[in-house]
């Protein structure tokens, strides 16, 4: 990892070390072709000053030497010729370059994250926070929108040069001449924009497997990975992998480089050396017929260069306003999509408030997720107000799809949710959603205090620090919270100043403050989409006598595995193949020896005679 703030000679140091992960080959290269490119100019001054010297001859009682005026004319166009015709090898071989150090430095970092630094270090805010800082740097962001624009507002300079220059060239020398300097510049324009038009489709060609290549970079060298790669062993494959992966990516990308840009490239360069020596052919005739002075000459062939050389590449603007603009580009399209579904839902616009009073009723519901499988198939369920209801069934029967209808974050293929007796697609969604504390299975971890992970269940309470206290004693958080160092305002992530990382089940409890406090202030129906999973034995045995004492009068619906927590609701569904197959309180289901008593009998068994399954 790069010193901050190392000094200039410790960088010279740091970049003198990385070197050798360019490889032999493209390092040779890179110096050679750079020493020439150093050079050129030099020679280019050199020739057209002899040109210029001979030009002038007659003028200092000398006669004018057509032949050494030619032969410098044309060292003079060679070395012009030779220094565009290096520019993109320069930037290609600086691309490879560039990949491979940083290859070989991803492939360190990924070392020292899984392999080398002890666990431990791996939880220090410091390391994390650099950890954080290499990774990024190593991430080859691509432009941003914002670059893309300031990149385009640079061509007004690139432009506004050429026309100087094509305007002096027409007065100096003649208009003819300034329309091919015009039409050179800008054909080779053109070109070079439409290779780079072309490199563009190609990179999102690339988005599956460069997309791979950096999920492999990212959990290569991420902390959390550490602790599986480690114990299962998997460093060496994952290094394997990420070399397999990066070498089929990059090679498509050059294969597909070479293609766009070889022939297009001959062209244009020929193009390029026609119009350029044109000019300089008509000013050195120009000259030689006495028709120019040496001033003309001067302007006329420094305006001529400007206008060869505009058709080059841009470096301020032309990857800029290439790919800067892809974000803006997925940006838009997302928010299309996303318009255009929000145009196909219906939005009710009834007031949710009070609801629900008597209960919630799936009707006959249908729902697969796009083209995929049904996974309700004509779902009849019942949810009374008031009351608990435990759903139940194998994984993926459908149970947070369920779930997902009743907070209308999807809506029925066929079928209705009534609220009341009201269509929920009649009800204003944002106001249902008020109505609805859920907290998913896969709740999120927000990187923020522990104030605020209790505190987004209800914003408006974000404040409110005796509110938040009392969620979490409900929730069983309240020791979680007392414990950390900076009590509610503790960062739950150890990437801040004082943050503390929790552990599973403390999370657990922290996600189910968030939905009482949700409850607190104003949600009527509480949705846990399995709410112990990670709680000890004990927390969930408290967690559910505080649970019946919290939740009584609230609409409340439980999905779980786990039997100890479905048993206390006053119904439970078992849902098998999309439908509600058997439903009633625990007692009755084990009595009618269905699907529930198969599952719940199992799951006694495996925890040993006598046990009644309860964990
Ligand atoms: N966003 C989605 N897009 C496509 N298919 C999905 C999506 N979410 C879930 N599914 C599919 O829908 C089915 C039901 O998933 P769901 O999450 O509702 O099951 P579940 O009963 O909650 O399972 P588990 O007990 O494992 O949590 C599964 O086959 C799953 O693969």
């Amino acid at each position: 990892m790069t010193a901050a703030g190392a000094s200039p000679s410790e960088r010279r140091r740091e970049i003198a070390r990385l070197l050798p992960y360019a490889g032999p080959g493209p390092l040779a290269a890179a110096v050679a072709l750079n020493l020439v490119a150093g050079l050129l100019p030099a020679g280019f001054i050199v020739w057209t000053s002899v040109m210029l010297a001979e030009v002038a001859a007659p003028a200092a009682g000398r006669p004018a030497d057509l032949a050494a005026t030619a032969t410098a004319l044309g060292l003079a166009v060679g070395a012009y010729i030779a220094q565009q015709v290096i520019v993109p090898y320069q930037a290609a071989l600086g691309e490879i370059i560039a990949r491979r150090v940083d290859g070989r430095c991803a492939r360190r970092l990924m070392r020292a994250a899984l392999a080398d630094a002890p666990m431990a270090v791996l939880e220090r805010e410091d390391v994390l926070s650099g950890l954080g800082d290499a990774r990024d740097g190593l991430g080859r962001l691509p432009p941003t929108p914002g670059e893309a624009v300031a990149g385009a507002l640079t061509l007004i300079a690139r432009y506004t040069q050429l026309a100087g220059a094509v305007v002096l060239i027409g007065i100096m020398l003649s208009p003819v001449a300034a329309v091919v300097a015009a039409a050179t510049a800008l054909v080779i324009r053109h070109g070079q924009r439409g290779s780079l038009g072309r490199l563009g489709a190609l990179w999102r060609e690339l988005a599956g497997p460069r997309r791979r290549v950096a999920y492999l970079r990212g959990t290569g060298t991420a902390p959390t990975a550490a602790k599986e790669f480690r114990t299962l062993g998997l460093i060496d494959w994952y290094e394997r992998r990420h070399r397999q992966d990066s070498r089929e990516y990059l090679g498509a990308l050059w294969a597909g480089r070479r293609r766009i840009l070889f022939w297009p490239f001959v062209g244009y360069t020929l193009v390029g050396l026609a119009g350029g020596a044109a000019l300089l052919l008509w000013l050195g005739r120009s000259a030689a017929l006495g028709g120019l002075g040496l001033l003309e000459i001067s302007i006329v062939l420094q305006a001529a260069l400007v206008a060869v050389r505009f058709g080059t590449f841009f470096p301020e603007s032309d990857v800029q306003t290439q790919y800067g603009l892809n974000a803006y580009e997925a940006l838009e399209t997302f928010e299309e999509v996303a318009r255009r579904g929000a145009g196909e839902t219906p939005r009710g616009d009834l007031p949710a408030a009070g609801l629900p009073r008597h209960g919630i009723r799936f009707e006959g519901v249908r729902f697969g997720y796009g083209r995929g499988r049904t996974v309700l198939d004509g779902l009849d369920l019942e949810l009374p107000a008031g009351s608990s209801t435990a759903i139940v069934g194998l994984n993926g029967a459908g149970k947070t799809t369920l779930v997902k209808l009743l907070a209308r974050l999807y809506d029925p293929d066929q079928g209705r949710i009534a609220v009341d007796g009201l269509d929920l697609r009649g009800l204003d969604p944002r106001d249902w959603q008020r109505r609805l504390a859920v907290i998913f299975q896969d709740y999120v971890r927000y990187e923020l205090s522990a104030g605020a992970n209790i505190g987004l269940g209800a914003p408006d309470a974000l404040t409110d620090r005796e509110a938040l206290l009392a969620a979490a004693r409900r929730a069983g958080a309240l020791e979680v919270v007392q414990a950390l160092p900076g009590g509610l305002d503790t960062p739950l992530s150890r990437q801040y100043a004082g943050g503390r990382d929790l552990s599973g089940g403390q999370w657990q409890r922290v996600a189910l403050a968030r939905a009482f406090l949700a409850v607190e202030r104003g949600a009527s129906v509480l949705v846990l989409d399995e709410p112990t999973a990670q709680l000890d034995v004990r927390a969930e045995v408290e967690f559910f006598d505080r649970f019946l004492a919290i939740t009584g009068g609230l609409t409340t619906v439980i999905i779980s595995h786990r039997f100890s927590t479905v048993r206390r609701a006053d119904r439970i569904a078992v849902i098998e193949h999309g439908r509600v197959v058997e439903q009633g309180d625990h007692a009755s289901l084990l009595r009618s020896g269905g699907r529930y008593a198969g599952l719940f009998n199992l799951q006694a068994r495996r925890f040993g005679p006598g046990s009644d399954g309860v964990r």
